[in-house]
């Protein structure tokens, strides 16, 4: 196992450029599933959760090649669907999130799929029941064998449908979206979520010949055609990635400018940063963060104490409430932070604590930050990072903070984050990949 030693209290400076969108890759990587002809695919991350399910793509038939770094083509030409038997299928199927989502488009051109119930963080419970309950809403059924952790569905034909979403999952959305492109007939989804994830997604399904209105609100009519052709998609950059950025500014006191974020995409996460007294510019397509010395987090107009909360977007997304709160720390003011979507996302405030961070966890869901105005700074020490944005957030604190730290398990950020260790030390940081396992208490 690797883990990454920082010597924190450093000022970094310089340019950094976002990675493409992991979330939308694997949206978008699934989608390919859905034609038997070319589809090529730039600007993708280079990181364990995409490159897993190039991987399984590749061993259902996707004809893969790699065009240059970051871009790839793919042609589903022949499926293999024996291979839904395979233990290679079972090992690597579960191994991420993301792959939940070939079983929509396998639906829509196969009729039937499988997978095992899929991986990603453990940051509470993860249900998969809007992806089901759309797919038998379009005619699909469903054994889910708890035995083997194992769903098969079958669709012999799909047919539109009204479905209104018991919530705006992203993913479920996605799923259902792919496997009604191909049913007969219109397919209308309310209370769809619509992440920039999902914009794209619909975009790319247009130009292969789809019909979807309503892209970008929570109403999606879908339209069914017979075939869906190739299409060249290239992927945003990731939002959350950016936002990191700019939380790792303010924490260090850098001046980094973030390349090429796609501004109008964001959403309102720089108003949340701007919310925690982060200054920030836009330089046409940039991000200029200055260095600052101290930040103040707003109060809500009434004066009283503001609330940073996760919702379905346009709303702030949950995977940066992490980062929030790792920033907060070090402004001056209060803040509660409440993680509205995940029960065990917040566990990680423990860490802080260590590191002298002025916390009080509420309760699983929510978490007061008492910013200390950089009065002190935070103290190295060794942590293990249980989840993907956690790990992140403890980086960006032990980038802060004085003396050395550890972080172990940083297989859990390189799942999101491509060569972070590199690209970071690019700015001046003191990060060195070591190899360590965390230790055993
Ligand atoms: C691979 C991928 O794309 N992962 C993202 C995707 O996961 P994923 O698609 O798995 O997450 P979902 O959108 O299904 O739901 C996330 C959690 O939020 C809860 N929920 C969801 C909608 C809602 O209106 N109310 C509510 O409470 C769900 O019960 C669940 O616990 O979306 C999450 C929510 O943005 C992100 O954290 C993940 O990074
Ligand atoms: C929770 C996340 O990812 P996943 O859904 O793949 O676990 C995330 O990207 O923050």
């Amino acid at each position: 196992m690797n883990a990454f030693e920082i010597t924190g209290g450093i000022k970094l400076k310089g340019e950094i450029t976002p990675q493409g969108a992991k979330n939308e890759a694997l949206q978008i990587l699934s989608a390919v599933l859905l034609t038997k002809e070319k589809i090529i695919i730039s600007n993708i991350p280079d990181i364990k959760d995409v490159n897993k399910l190039i991987e399984l793509l590749g061993d259902l038939g996707v004809v893969v090649e790699r065009i240059n770094k970051d871009t790839y083509s793919f042609e589903a030409r022949n499926i293999d669907l024996n291979f839904f038997e395979s233990d290679t299928f079972k090992a690597k199927g579960g191994g991420l999130r993301g792959s939940i989502m070939i079983v929509g488009p396998l639906l829509a051109r196969f009729g039937k799929a499988a997978i095992p119930k899929p991986g990603g963080d453990k940051i509470g419970r993860r249900r998969l029941d809007t992806h089901f309950i759309g797919f038998e809403k379009l005619g699909a059924k469903f054994i889910y064998d708890s035995k083997k952790a194992f769903f098969n569905v079958d669709a012999t034909n799909l047919q539109g449908a009204y479905i209104l979403l018991d919530e705006a999952s992203v993913t479920g959305t996605a799923n259902i979206v792919m496997a009604a492109v191909l049913a007969k007939g219109t397919t209308t989804i309310y209370n769809a979520a619509c992440e920039p994830y999902l914009q794209q997604l619909c975009k790319m399904l247009n130009r292969m010949g789809a019909k979807i209105s309503g892209i970008g609100s929570n109403l999606l009519t879908i339209e069914g055609v017979d075939v869906l052709g190739g299409t060249e998609h290239r992927m945003l950059p990731d939002m959350i990635e950016i936002g990191s950025f700019i939380g790792m500014a303010a924490m260090t006191e850098s001046e980094i400018t973030i390349k090429n974020v796609c501004y109008d995409e964001l959403g309102v996460i720089p108003e949340v940063f701007k919310k925690l007294g982060i200054k920030l510019e836009r330089r046409g397509d940039d991000i200029y963060v200055p260095s600052q010395k101290h930040y103040e987090i707003d109060t809500f107009i009434d004066g009283s104490i503001l609330t940073i909360a996760d919702s379905p977007w346009p709303g702030f997304t949950p995977d940066l409430l992490s980062i929030v709160l790792v920033v907060a720390t070090q402004a001056k003011g209060n803040v509660l932070i409440h993680q509205k979507m995940f029960e065990s996302r917040l566990f990680f405030v423990d860490k802080l604590i260590d590191m002298g961070a002025q916390i009080i966890l509420c309760d699983p869901h929510r978490a007061t930050v008492n910013g200390i105005d950089k009065k002190y700074k935070l103290r190295g020490i060794s942590m293990t990072s249980p989840d993907i944005r956690a790990g992140v957030s403890l980086l960006i604190a032990a980038l802060s903070a004085e003396g050395k730290s550890t972080i172990y398990n940083i297989e859990q950020i390189e799942r999101g984050y491509q060569d972070i260790d590199t690209r970071l030390r690019a700015l001046g940081a003191q990060i060195k990949r070591v190899n360590a396992d965390a230790p055993s208490h």
